[in-house]
C-alpha cells in the first residue's frame, strides 16, 4: 500500500476523532473498561502472562505481604542500575532501602526466565484498573510482573516463594536487634514503655564458644530445628516456643552461649530482672509486649526468688492452686529490692507456659544457674525447660577453641598435650583460661608465653585442689 501525505493526515484525523470521542463522550468507567479489554488483547496477542500484585487486598482492606516482599526483592535485587529508585528508611533498620518508583520498569531473570516487574499506580481518573469506582479518591498500587505465558507454573510455584524467601532474609539480615532490659519504675500503660532497649551486637558466636564441639552442634541443630517448625507447633497445638535452662559454675560460658544463640537466630534479646517486678501483673505484662524472635533470658535463677527447697512444700501448695496464690500476690503492695518483689512461683511458671506466653511467635526462654538442684522441680520439668545444658570446666576440646582463638596456636603445639591433662585436676573454666591468655597477651608476650603461663597455672592450681584434699583428710 502507498502512503502518501494525505492518507497519512486522514489516519492521525481518525486517531483523532476517536481519542476524543473516547474521552469526552464514555464515562471514566468505561475507559477503565476499554482499558482493561485493549490490555487483555495486548496481552494475549504476545503471549504474555501477567500476575498482578496490589498493595492492599481490595477485598479485606489488609496489607498485602507479597506486595511488600517483592519491593524489598526488587529493591536489593533488581534496581542497582535503574536510572530511578524510591529511598526509604525505617525507623528499625539502619540503611535505607530501595523501591521501584511509580510507572517505571525493571527486569529480572530465573532458572533462564526473563522477568518484567512494572510498577502501576491508579488514581482516581487512571484507565489502568478495571472497574473502579470513581468515588474512590485513593490511590492504588500495583505491580505487574510479566513473563511469557509457558512459564506460569514455574513463576507461581517455584519465582514467588522464592520472592517471599529472599525478601524475609533481607528484612531479617538488614533488622537491628536490640536488648531489652527492664525498667524498675513502670508508668502508665504503655507496653513498649516496660522495656529500655540499647542495640545488641555481642561479638560471642557459635564459632568463638569453647565448648565440646558435639553439645555444640546439638545444640545449634535443636535450635534451628526449632525455628523451622512453626507449623509443626500449630499442628501439635504448642505455643512456639521452647525453654533452656543453662547450668553450670560461674565463667562457664552461660551468658556468652546467649549471645551466641542470638545471634545466630538474629533474635532480640530481653533480660528480664525479676528483682525490679513487683508483681504477677507486671510480669505478665511484660511478657506481652515482648516481640516474635526474641530470647527472654532470667539470669541466676537460684538467686532471685524463692524456689529453693526451703520453700517447696509453700510452692507446690501455689502450684496446684496457682491462682488464689497470685491474687493474693497482686494484692500485696508493691515493693522493691532483693526477695521482696511479690513475683511468685506461680506467676514465673505461669510466665513459662502459661497462656499469655503463646501471644506472639517463636521464642526462647533461658533461665541461667550456678545451682540448679536449688530451682524447684515444677520450674524444671519437662515442658517448662526442654533442654537442660550443663556447661562445665574447661575440657580439652573447649581448650584447643581458647587457644585457637586467642592465640592462634594449634594441637601441634609443644604444651598442648601438658595442658590437656592438667586440666582433667585443676579445675579452670573458659574465663579463667581466657583471662590468662588476655593478660599475656596485653603485656605483649607471644603464644610461647601464654601457653607456659597457663600450664604454671594449672599446675598452680592442681598442687591448691591437692592441698585442700589432704588438709580435709586430716580433719577427717
Ligand atoms: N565457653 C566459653 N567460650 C568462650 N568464652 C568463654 C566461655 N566461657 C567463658 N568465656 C569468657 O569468659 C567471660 C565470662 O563468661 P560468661 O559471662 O559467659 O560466663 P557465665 O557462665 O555466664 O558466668 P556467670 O555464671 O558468672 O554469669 C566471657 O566474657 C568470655 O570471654
Amino acid at each position: 500500500m502507498d502512503w502518501d501525505w494525505s492518507s497519512i493526515g486522514s489516519v492521525l484525523a481518525t486517531i483523532l476523532f476517536l481519542r476524543t470521542a473516547y474521552c469526552d463522550f464514555l464515562p471514566p468507567e468505561f475507559h477503565s473498561f476499554i482499558s482493561f479489554l485493549f490490555r487483555g488483547i495486548v496481552v494475549r496477542l504476545i503471549n504474555d502472562a501477567k500476575i498482578l500484585i496490589d498493595e492492599y487486598d481490595v477485598a479485606t482492606c489488609s496489607a498485602n505481604e507479597l506486595y511488600s516482599a517483592a519491593n524489598a526483592y526488587l529493591g536489593a535485587r533488581c534496581l542497582d542500575d535503574a536510572a530511578v529508585v524510591r529511598l526509604n528508611k525505617r525507623r528499625e533498620s539502619p540503611l535505607p532501602a530501595a523501591s521501584l518508583p511509580g510507572c517505571h520498569t525493571t527486569h529480572d531473570s530465573f532458572r533462564g526466565i526473563p522477568l518484567r516487574w512494572s510498577s502501576v499506580v491508579v488514581g482516581q481518573d487512571s484507565s489502568s484498573y478495571p472497574f473502579r469506582s470513581s468515588s474512590s479518591a485513593a490511590e492504588h498500587r500495583s505491580l505487574e510482573l510479566t513473563f511469557h505465558r509457558r512459564h506460569s507454573h514455574v513463576v507461581r510455584s517455584a519465582y514467588i516463594p522464592h520472592v517471599l524467601e529472599e525478601a524475609e532474609r533481607i528484612a531479617s539480615a538488614s533488622r537491628e536487634r536490640h536488648l531489652f532490659t527492664n525498667r524498675a519504675e513502670i508508668f502508665g500503660d504503655d507496653h513498649r514503655s516496660l522495656w529500655s532497649p540499647v542495640p545488641f551486637s555481642h561479638p560471642s558466636t557459635f564459632d568463638t564458644l569453647a565448648i565440646d564441639p558435639a553439645l555444640r552442634d546439638d545444640i545449634r541443630q535443636d535450635l534451628l530445628r526449632f525455628v523451622a517448625r512453626r507449623d509443626y507447633y500449630a499442628r501439635v497445638g504448642r505455643a512456639w516456643k521452647r525453654g533452656y535452662l543453662l547450668y553450670g559454675p560461674p565463667g562457664t560460658g552461660k551468658t556468652s552461649l546467649i549471645a551466641a544463640i542470638a545471634n545466630l537466630l538474629e533474635f532480640d534479646v530481653y533480660d528480664l530482672e525479676l528483682t525490679a517486678v513487683h508483681s504477677n501483673t507486671i510480669l505478665r505484662r511484660l511478657l506481652a509486649s515482648t516481640t516474635s524472635k526474641s530470647v527472654v533470658v532470667i539470669e541466676d535463677a537460684d538467686c532471685l526468688l524463692d524456689l529453693t527447697g526451703r520453700n517447696k512444700k509453700k510452692n507446690k501448695q501455689d502450684e496446684e492452686d496457682p491462682k488464689s496464690k497470685e491474687e493474693e500476690e497482686e494484692h500485696t503492695p508493691a515493693s522493691s529490692g532483693f526477695r521482696s518483689s511479690t513475683v511468685s512461683l506461680s506467676g514465673v511458671l505461669n510466665f513459662v507456659d502459661g497462656l499469655w506466653s503463646s501471644c506472639v511467635g517463636e521464642r526462647l526462654m533461658i533461665f541461667t544457674t550456678n545451682h540448679p538442684e536449688r530451682l524447684d522441680e515444677a520450674l524444671l520439668r519437662a515442658g517448662r525447660m526442654d533442654r537442660k545444658i550443663h556447661l562445665s570446666y574447661c575440657g580439652p576440646a573447649a581448650f584447643h577453641i581458647l587457644a585457637r582463638n586467642y592465640l592462634e596456636a594449634g594441637q601441634e603445639h609443644p604444651r598442648m598435650l601438658e595442658a590437656e591433662e592438667l586440666l582433667a585436676e585443676a579445675e579452670m573454666t573458659p574465663a579463667d583460661i581466657a583471662e590468662v591468655f588476655m593478660r599475656c597477651d596485653a603485656e605483649g608476650e607471644g603464644t610461647d608465653a601464654a601457653m607456659d603461663g597457663v600450664v604454671e597455672e594449672m599446675r598452680r592450681r592442681k598442687e591448691q585442689a591437692a592441698a585442700t584434699a589432704s588438709r580435709g583428710k586430716l580433719k577427717g
